[in-house]
């Protein structure tokens, strides 16, 4: 009788609750017949990746504002939708994985609170700073480290013959970015030396530094049953309860892989600080272990009520969201400035040219050519409005379907697109292909055309009232941290690149794969500049 009893009052209090969400959603139109009842129909998009594509067409049909489940939104305005939820920075959905967050074990970060995010972010964000890397010591070696000392003997190689002629550009980008983003977290001695290998030598890869190996575990954390845990969380608990964990075997293979990887660099780490405390070595600037030194010191302050293995693991959580922007953003948008670039051989002669209008000599590191009064390079580099348009144009054109979901606030009703009182705890989801691909936004909208961001006036007409901004950084107090790093190192990469060297690019099967992907494939050549 008491169990008949709870039953009912269970589902009067699901009806109330959904005839109250159906009452104050009822002016939000609808994707799909089921969506105001029932999540199955994006549920099954995103099961079947196909959550962009459907997403299109519903917005296309019904304007900015749709509802794809009885709590869940989707959102493709920018000025009146897309700013007020993320700029007003509502917070991540608590079982979204965030794609920085890889360590799956470490419970203190499933679903960070807007205050522990604000902790968490204060960590490093001043290390990020434009003004920060712009004068830092340590940035400016790395960075010639790995462009005059690996990145361009690594071509150099593919020039002479030595090699098959022909590098994949995204392969080639994923292997820079991890030792570049290694190189800035952990000083260049303890970095990753991904790029001293070329994918063609594969099968000889020591394990302990190959990228191939690596980036199987890392596709394996992102494997098709991440869903469940990402969406249906509930289920998956339940059935992990009764003993059946939906996550593949390869799941926990490729967390214990990473978390091992990650560990063993931060036991170098430690090993150059200790060497510099204890024997008093004075390290080159490229070799101090910077952003982790900094965020081992924050946590200390800011967790002291946290014994040392849990402190341990939020550094080493934190500094894996750092490096996975090698796989999951940088690497992607890089390879894919050196496909188009490849692809336009009169940008690469301009961008070669404004180097040359502004006396920029890039084919040796920074510090031999340092006139005295002379702006640095990182400042010159940064005041090329052509180079600036091209890696702007690649990030208009990549990265594109990531989802970004937020939820609205808990303790009020919200209005996004014109629709007024959305209540608490709603999900909503935007695509950084809704700004950045719409074609009534944008003039040959899948054209890669860099000129574009030269008639812009950037000053005045960036962002008011605008819609076709470039939003690839997300925005609002969860927006990218490495924003400023990417530019400065996809400047000095492009810019030293196209100083020496004419990418070519070679035919290339135009496979239905996702950008990015491990089946995604770039390939180029390279010529002397005569
Ligand atoms: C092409 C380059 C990049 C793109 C397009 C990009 C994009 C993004 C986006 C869209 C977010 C927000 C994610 C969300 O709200 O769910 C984000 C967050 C973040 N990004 Fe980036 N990112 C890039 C490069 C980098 C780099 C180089 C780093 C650092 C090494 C970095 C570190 C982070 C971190 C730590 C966050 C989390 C920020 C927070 O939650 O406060 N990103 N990024």
């Amino acid at each position: 009788m008491t169990l008949l009893v709870l039953i009912l009052l269970a589902l009067l209090c699901y009806s109330y609750f959904s005839l109250r969400l159906l009452f104050s959603l009822r002016k939000v139109p609808a994707a799909h017949w089921s969506s105001r009842f029932s999540s199955a129909r994006i549920l099954w998009a995103r099961w079947t990746g196909a959550e962009l594509k459907f997403l299109l067409d519903a917005h296309g049909r019904l304007g900015p504002i749709v509802l794809v489940g009885p709590q869940d939104l989707s959102v493709s305005s920018y000025q009146d939708g897309i700013r007020k939820v993320y700029d007003a920075g509502f917070p991540k959905s608590a079982s979204f994985y965030s794609m920085f967050r890889y360590y799956r074990t470490c419970n203190t970060f499933t679903s960070l609170g807007r205050s522990e995010h604000g902790i968490r972010r204060r960590r490093t964000a001043a290390l990020y700073s434009k003004s920060a890397l712009m004068r830092s010591k340590h940035l400016c070696e790395v960075t010639d480290c790995i462009v005059y000392g690996r990145l361009l003997p690594r071509l150099e190689v593919l020039l002479a013959g030595c090699d098959t002629g022909r590098m994949d550009g995204l392969d080639l980008s994923y292997r820079i970015c991890a030792d570049y983003l290694s190189s800035f977290l952990f000083g260049y001695c303890n970095s990753t030396n991904f790029l001293s290998f070329s994918s063609n030598e594969k099968a000889e890869l020591n394990r302990d530094d190959s990228l191939e190996l690596w980036r199987v575990h890392y596709e394996n954390l992102s494997c098709r049953e991440a869903f469940f845990v990402q969406e249906l969380p509930g289920l998956y608990r339940l059935l992990k309860a009764l003993r059946t964990n939906l996550l593949p075997r390869k799941y926990s293979e490729a967390t214990e892989f990473l978390e091992n990887w990650m560990s063993a660099m931060i036991d170098k780490a430690d090993r150059t600080i200790t060497l510099r405390q204890s024997k008093g070595l004075t390290l080159e600037a490229k070799d101090d272990p910077v952003v982790y030194e900094a965020t081992k010191e924050a946590v200390k302050k800011d967790s002291p009520h946290l014994n040392l293995k849990a402190q341990r693991m939020q550094i080493e959580s934190e500094m894996f969201d750092h490096v996975s922007a090698s796989r999951e953003v940088l690497g992607l948008v890089l390879g894919y400035a050196l496909w188009y670039l490849a692809n336009h051989p009169d940008a690469q002669q301009r961008i070669h040219a404004e180097l040359e209008e502004h006396q920029i000599d890039m084919r040796s590191p920074s510090h031999h050519h340092q006139a005295p009064n002379a702006l640095d390079r990182p400042s010159q580099l940064d005041s090329l409005p052509y180079l600036r348009a091209v890696i702007d144009e690649c990030l208009r054109m990549r990265p594109t379907s990531t989802p970004l979901p937020r939820i609205t606030p808990p303790d009020r009703s919200v209005s996004v697109a014109g629709i007024d009182n959305i209540p608490p705890n709603t999900r909503i989801n935007s695509f950084q292909w809704f700004v950045h691909r719409d074609p009534t936004k944008w003039e040959n909208v899948n054209d890669w055309d860099p000129e574009r961001w030269l008639s812009m006036d950037r000053k005045s007409g960036q962002k008011h009232g605008r819609e076709d901004v470039l939003w690839p950084f997300a925005s609002g107090p969860r927006m990218c941290l490495g924003n400023h790093l990417t530019y400065y190192f996809m400047q000095h990469v492009l810019a030293a690149i196209c100083s020496r060297f004419v990418l070519a690019a070679l035919p290339h099967n135009e496979r239905q794969c996702t950008p990015g992907s491990p089946e995604d494939e770039l390939p180029i050549t390279v010529v002397l500049r005569g």
